[in-house]
């Protein structure tokens, strides 16, 4: 296999990216995160799909971030063919979700796999390995430079066998195995199935069934010719009795017939008798009717002669004018009734007026005397006010002359509260001046005092200074003079104040007077109207009385009126009275004579009726007659037919056909009785024989399975044997693989062991039987791989890969092995210097050998130069994007 071509939009680091490959040794360099290692990922991916994600490692991890679409496109040659594959992805950036929505593998420009598993199939034969295989020999990923040296020898054995297909044997040797134990099982239940059959056929012929079926068959026969007779016997009683049978039936019909016969006989001679009995009464009935008829005419003569009206005829004319005749009687009598009711009706209207013309003279006597009371004590009421009147004028004119004698006018009298306001003024004013001069006297009499004390020492306390004839003396004189002064003054106020004061007692005695004189005035005034209002009342109730007078004649005139209307009426009633006797006693003659009438007319029609009754029933009588003799004449004829039936019955006798019945009967019965037992005994023969046929019925069957199930054994016994033919040679075959190739591959790792490793501590390696891996120093002691160093643990692999590689393209074919290129990402990075440079020779060396084409992804330089292509990567640290270009 040769990769050609790479061409991928969003993945990892790369937006868009489009690489040719060339033959040799390629090496892509670039600086740590540039996006070497995402390359070789990117053509992992495409080979295998999703399948080259592991747990950590989720689809939308390789999809640029942010995209929602990406894609990767690998071309290869293979086998002389040109092959794509081309894989798109969707992404969903926000949810982290992403898929694979297609998968295609071209094959020379042609789709030949559109669908993921199916190209996944086809990638996988076409380059003869899985993806697990692709890791393990041709892809040495960054960072796994040990796995194949750590695993333990059990994985190491399962890679190896896997990557050579020895796998495929083991699943084959299992599978025949498997199908060996199945055979097994197969055989073990055959042979049971053989022993069960064998013994129940043997149990079967034991019982000897054909024996049996014979004597059943013979003896079933027998019982068959019994039935047979009895049937017959059984059919010869069944036709005897119903011979007999008949017989007494019709023996039981002719006597039936008989006795209704005789029945009907005896029900004419009933009939005739009640029509004879019927004939008596109607004649009785007819005998009393024509009696009532004559009684009835004779008193009906009578009432004609009392009516006197034997000469007409016609009774309704008679009724009819009687009738007229009462209605007449009967208008008149009510209309004196009426005339009656009217008058009476009046006369007690009369009597009430009368009554209430009483009642109002009473009420007027009786009011008439009250107003009488009424004017008198209204009279004395204005006597006693005249008097009252008089006594307020005497009280005033007292005051009156009171107040002349104390010298005041009525004039004066209205000023006098004025008058009472000034004098009461000028005395306050001198009891004001009064209370001054007396403290001004106070006030002098005290310096008189003090410059007496003063003078009668005859010093100045303070300044000892002589005080006669000083200012002290000549004070104290002027001081005397004015006290003598303002006394005087003082006794002219005091006489001025008792002139007031006894002023002011008589005007306050005015203003008493003056207060009772208003009080008598408007007592007159008042006393006068009360006065007058009386008269005024005493005025109206003399008109009253005068009214009252008018109205009283006024009823007696109404009064005599209405007593002489009265005494007419009631002679006019009388005379209506006698009248309506008269009337009613014709009205009742008149009534009688029209009932008289009436039972005549009834008489007439009841004697019509009764001789029509009598014709009906004399008519009825000849119909009874005639049927009479119709009942005879058939009753002769029933009689004649009885005499028949006797004759038919006389062949017939029933005693005997009755026992004779019974006998057939009890015949009949027995027989059945026979025939049921046998019957049921020839069944239970059937029924056994049925048994014994299906007995050999089975056991026929028996055999023939047996026969099958023996052929069926011996042709599992010959699977069992090749089965287990084949496991061994599966077995045999892998053993022998395994070990040629475990002896090659030693081989091979030796070799490349000691082309690449150039110390000295090492002999050699070796891998057994069992895939242990160890490593022998020089002096032939053994190690594991685990406990080398980083750096010889990665020489180890690197050897061990290229041996199972080289390995793999010797195992395959000779020339063109169909291989992937061998991958390498990071080879150097535990490597010193020296074994660099052994690395550098070992992959020339594997370039040598014809593999055809070597990736490596490094950044050692040593490694750039030995190489025939070199790419650049670089990332752009703003758009993020990785970008190659070659060297
Ligand atoms: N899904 C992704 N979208 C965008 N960028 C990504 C995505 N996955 C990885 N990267 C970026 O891709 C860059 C390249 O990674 P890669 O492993 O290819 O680097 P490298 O060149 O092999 O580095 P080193 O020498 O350290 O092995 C990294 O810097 C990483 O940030
Ligand atoms: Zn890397």
């Amino acid at each position: 296999m040769m990769i050609k071509r790479l061409t991928i939009q969003n993945i990892r680091s790369y937006e868009s990216l489009d690489l040719s490959f060339e033959n040799g040794v390629t090496v892509v360099s670039g600086v740590n995160g540039s996006g070497k290692s995402s390359l070789l990922e990117a053509c992992f991916t495409c080979l295998f799909g999703s399948k080259t994600l592991d747990k950590d490692f989720v689809l939308s991890d390789l999809i640029r971030k942010g995209a929602t679409r990406a894609s990767i496109v690998l071309e290869f040659e293979q086998n002389g063919n040109d092959y794509s594959i081309e894989q798109t992805f969707r992404n969903d950036p926000e949810k982290g979700r992403a898929s694979n929505t297609s998968a295609i593998l071209k094959k020379n420009g042609e789709i030949i796999f559109d669908q993921a598993s199916r190209t996944y199939e086809a990638v996988k034969s076409l380059l003869n390995m899985d993806e697990e295989a692709y890791r393990n020999c041709v892809y040495i990923r960054q960072g796994e430079i040990d796995v194949l040296i750590n695993s333990k020898p059990r994985d190491r054995q399962r890679m190896i066998d896997d990557l050579l297909k020895l796998g495929k044997l083991e699943e084959y040797r299992e599978r025949a195995s498997s199908a060996r134990i199945g055979v097994g099982r197969h055989q073990r239940d055959s042979e049971r199935h053989i022993r069960d059959m064998t013994a129940d056929i043997q149990e079967l012929e034991d019982s000897k069934p054909a024996e049996r079926l014979a004597e059943l068959l013979s003896r079933s026969r027998g019982l068959e010719d019994s039935i047979t007779s009895l049937n017959e016997k059984r059919d010869r009683a069944l036709s005897l009795k119903d011979e007999t049978s008949q017989k007494i039936s019709r023996f039981r019909e002719l006597a039936d017939k008989k006795s209704s016969i005789q029945a009907q006989i005896k029900g004419f001679g009933e009939k005739r008798t009640q029509a004879y009995a019927q004939i008596e009464s109607i004649s009785k009935d007819i005998g009393s009717r024509k009696d009532t008829v004559e009684k009835t005419a004779k008193s009906t003569e009578e009432m004609r002669l009392k009516l006197d009206a034997t000469d007409n005829d016609d009774i309704e004319a008679v009724i009819s004018d009687l009738d007229r005749k009462e209605r007449l009687m009967r208008d008149k009598l009510s209309d004196i009734n009426k005339d009656k009711a009217v008058h009476e009706k009046e006369l007690s209207g009369l009597s009430t007026s009368i009554e209430e013309n009483k009642k109002q003279t009473v009420q007027l006597e009786k009011s008439g005397v009250q107003v009488r009371e009424k004017i008198s004590s209204v009279e004395a009421g204005i006597k006693k006010l005249q008097k009252m009147v008089e006594d307020s004028g005497t009280k005033r004119s007292a005051v009156l002359s009171t107040i002349e004698s104390m010298g005041l006018t009525p004039e004066k009298l209205e000023n006098i509260e004025e008058i009472f306001d000034l004098v009461s003024d000028q005395l306050k004013n001198l009891y004001g001046k009064e209370r001054e001069i007396a403290v001004k006297i106070a006030d002098l009499q005290e310096r008189i005092k003090k410059s007496g004390e003063l003078l009668s020492k005859g010093k100045c306390p303070t300044c000892s200074q002589d005080l006669h004839g000083s200012v002290i003396e000549e004070t104290s004189r002027a001081d005397l003079l004015k006290q003598k002064e303002l006394t005087v003054d003082l006794s002219g106020l005091k006489k001025k104040q008792e002139d007031l004061e006894s002023k002011l007692g008589r005007v306050k005695e005015a203003r008493v007077h003056k207060t009772e004189i208003e009080y008598q005035t408007r007592e007159i005034k008042s006393l006068n109207d009360q006065i007058s209002n009386q008269k005024k009342l005493l005025e109206e109730y003399q008109f009253n009385i005068a009214d009252h007078e008018k109205k009283k004649e006024e009823i007696l005139s109404q009064k005599t009126y209405l007593e002489s209307s009265l005494k007419e009426l009631k002679s006019k009633v009388s005379q209506l009275e006698q009248d309506a006797g008269t009337s009613r006693k014709e009205h009742e003659r008149s009534l009688e004579n029209l009932k008289v009438a009436r039972n005549v007319r009834n008489n007439l029609l009841e004697i019509e009726k009764a001789v029509s009754d009598i014709n009906k029933m004399e008519e009825r009588i000849t119909g009874i007659r005639e049927m009479i003799s119709l009942f005879d004449s058939q009753a002769a004829d029933k009689r004649a037919h009885l005499a028949e039936v006797d004759e038919q019955m006389g062949g017939l006798d029933i005693t005997k056909l009755e026992s004779l019945l019974n006998d057939y009967e009890n015949a009949f019965r027995n027989i059945n009785l026979q025939i049921g037992k046998l019957t049921a005994e020839r069944e239970g023969l059937t029924k056994q024989a049925g048994m014994v046929e299906s007995d050999l019925k089975r056991m026929s069957e028996l055999k023939k399975t047996l026969e099958v199930l023996r052929n069926k054994a011996a042709y599992l016994n010959a699977v069992y044997e090749d089965a287990e033919g084949l496991e061994a040679m599966y077995m045999r075959v892998r053993a022998e693989l395994r070990s040629n190739n475990i002896g090659i591959l030693d081989a091979l790792i030796n070799e490349i062991f000691a082309f690449m490793y150039s110390n000295n501590a090492y002999s050699h390696i070796r891998l057994d039987h069992e895939y242990n891996l160890t490593v022998f120093e020089k002096n032939g002691t053994p190690l594991e791989p685990k406990l080398l160093s980083g750096g010889e643990r990665a020489i180890f692999n690197l050897v061990l890969r290229c041996a199972i590689y080289r390995l793999l393209s010797l195992g395959i074919s000779g020339e063109d092995s169909g291989l992937p290129p061998l991958i390498m990402d990071e080879p150097t990075v535990f490597l010193d210097r020296g074994h660099v440079q052994q690395l550098i020779k070992l992959i020339d060396m594997m370039r040598d050998i014809g593999v055809g084409q070597i990736l490596v992804v490094s950044h050692d330089e040593s490694l750039i130069d030995s190489a025939d292509n070199v790419f650049m990567v670089e990332k752009d640290p703003i758009s993020n994007s990785s970008s190659i270009y070659a060297k």
